[in-house]
């Protein structure tokens, strides 16, 4: 008898254990999970909520975005029946992503919960039961992993344009931010260079600071000089050294001044908002509403009922046309102006070394004699000719020769922005000056007492005709 149940026992073990193998090795174990599931769905009543990737007002909802980083992060992706490989940041990486219409499920608190990913938004789907118990919790919990993953890994950046939509409404359109420009890459006065990046690390560590004053955590800041000295790429090269999203407004493509609110409005934290050409829009749409829109903005009104932590860029050839509304310039809207010149000999040396690898070289004295008598080149200029001549600094360096020989005369060389000298001005919080002298070889922070009084004196002489204007001076250091 007893041997007989023994038999029995074995048997039926042999039986389990065979039809877990047959489930498991053929599969079927998923079929089985899935019918479980619909059974499940049948028996709870579901409730089923949607995170669009759009807002109503067509503008990126940014839950979306962190919804994402969650889903592609839970390991439950690498179990499901099919997801997507796709390469990483790096040529070797591969990672797992969400396949649209795939559904994964994911457990918060002993509560099961199921995603699948549907056109332009994701769908969540739990019990209604456990709603009121898990929902807030979840979607904080979404918060923090997407956070925390954001802080590890380095975060995707994406570069948004305005567009119209059919109904000629402005929206943002996201493109991965690739640009590949860091403050290495920019040729620039390196105790300048270092200025900004200390501000900008100041920045970043500075949200209590900026609400102990009552202000709203931003800064803005001014870049202006000759086509081709490197405002864009400097714009790319901040948004990588803070990881920050870049948001790219072509005040063209802006209609009424709802539009320019509403794209501002749009705007995430931990972003940067790129005004680029600002003087042609101050020319062209002088006093409109849109330019109280920007101001207003500025000043922080806007956008301190939304996110902050931002920057807010503008770029321009001339600071000329500030003069339309030197309102702009007032101390506290645009924090630091940062003048790009045309290249220098300083430039060029600096240039040979990034895009020729060449630190010294025998024709670099008759280049110094060259830019000595007031040749010059904007350092997409030089830059392009090196690039066209790579493979022979020689030939590189002579085709520079030739063509700031060709500049004598140019327009640019008598014009009225100054070149070899390189500043920022900050009219900050404290309204300060600072600035950054290569003429004279020195730093933004030691400059002497004499250069200081020199400029603050030249700065309150100024003021009073313009906001702030500190390009004069540079002629006299410069021996022109
Ligand atoms: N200071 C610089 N250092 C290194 N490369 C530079 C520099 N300035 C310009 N370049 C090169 O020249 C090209 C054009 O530069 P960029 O677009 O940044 O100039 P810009 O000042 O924004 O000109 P614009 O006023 O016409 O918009 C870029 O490809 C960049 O690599
Ligand atoms: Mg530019």
């Amino acid at each position: 008898m007893i041997l007989q149940i023994l038999v029995g026992f074995v048997i039926i073990c042999s039986l389990v254990m065979i039809l877990r193998m047959l489930l498991f090795k053929t599969g079927l174990i998923y079929t089985v999970k899935k019918w479980w599931r619909c059974i499940e769905n049948i028996i709870h009543v579901q409730q089923v909520l949607k995170v669009p990737e759009f807002n109503e007002s067509m503008q990126e909802n940014q839950l979306y975005r962190k919804v994402s980083l969650y889903l592609n992060s839970l390991p439950t992706l690498e179990d499901s029946d099919f997801t997507n490989l796709v390469t990483g940041k790096k040529p070797n990486d591969i990672v797992l992503c969400l396949d649209p219409n795939q559904t994964i499920d994911d457990n918060f608190l002993g509560a099961k919960v199921t995603w699948t990913n549907s056109k332009s938004c994701f769908v969540l789907s739990l019990r209604k039961a456990d709603k009121r118990r898990i929902l807030r919790p979840y979607l904080q919990h979404i918060h923090t992993v997407s956070d925390e993953i954001e802080q590890i890994k380095p975060r995707d950046l994406k570069l948004y344009m305005n567009v119209k939509d059919q109904q000629g409404n402005g929206r943002w359109r996201s493109v991965p931010f690739t640009h590949p420009s860091t403050f290495d890459t920019i040729s620039m006065e390196e105790d300048l260079k270092n200025k900004v990046k200390s501000d900008l690390e100041s920045f970043l560590k500075g949200k209590q600071y900026y609400h102990r004053l009552g202000r709203v955590w931003r800064r803005s800041f001014l870049l202006y000089g000759p086509s081709g000295t490197g405002k864009s790429s400097f714009v790319a090269a901040m948004a990588n050294f803070l990881s920050y999203d870049v948001y790219d407004i072509d005040v063209s493509k802006v209609a009424k001044d709802s539009d320019l609110n509403s794209l501002l409005l749009g705007t995430t934290s931990r972003s940067i908002v790129v005004i680029e050409d600002f003087d042609r829009f101050l020319m062209e749409k002088p006093r409109t509403e849109n330019l109280s829109v920007i101001m207003k903005f500025m000043d922080g009104i806007l956008n301190s009922c939304v996110a902050e932590e931002r920057l807010m860029v503008f770029t321009m050839n001339s600071k000329e046309h500030l003069l339309i509304d030197p309102a702009v310039l007032r101390p506290g809207r645009i924090d630091v102006h940062i003048h790009f010149p045309l290249c220098d000999f300083s430039g060029f040396k600096s240039l040979a070394s990034t895009y020729l690898g060449v630190k010294d070289h025998k024709l670099f004295a008759q280049v110094g004699e060259i830019f000595q008598t007031g040749a010059t080149l904007s350092q997409a200029e030089i830059g392009e000719l090196m690039i066209a001549n790579r493979n022979s600094p020689s030939r590189a360096i002579k085709s520079v020769i030739t063509a700031l020989q060709q500049t004598d005369g140019d327009a640019r060389v008598s014009g009225k922005i100054g070149r070899s000298k390189k500043f920022v001005e900050e009219v900050g919080e404290t309204g300060g000056v600072f600035c950054s002298d290569t003429g004279s070889g020195g730093s933004g922070v030691g400059h002497t007492g004499r250069e200081f009084r020199k400029l603050y004196g030249f700065l309150r002489m100024k003021s009073n005709k313009v906001s702030h204007s500190f390009d004069s001076g540079s002629e006299k250091r410069d021996g022109r």
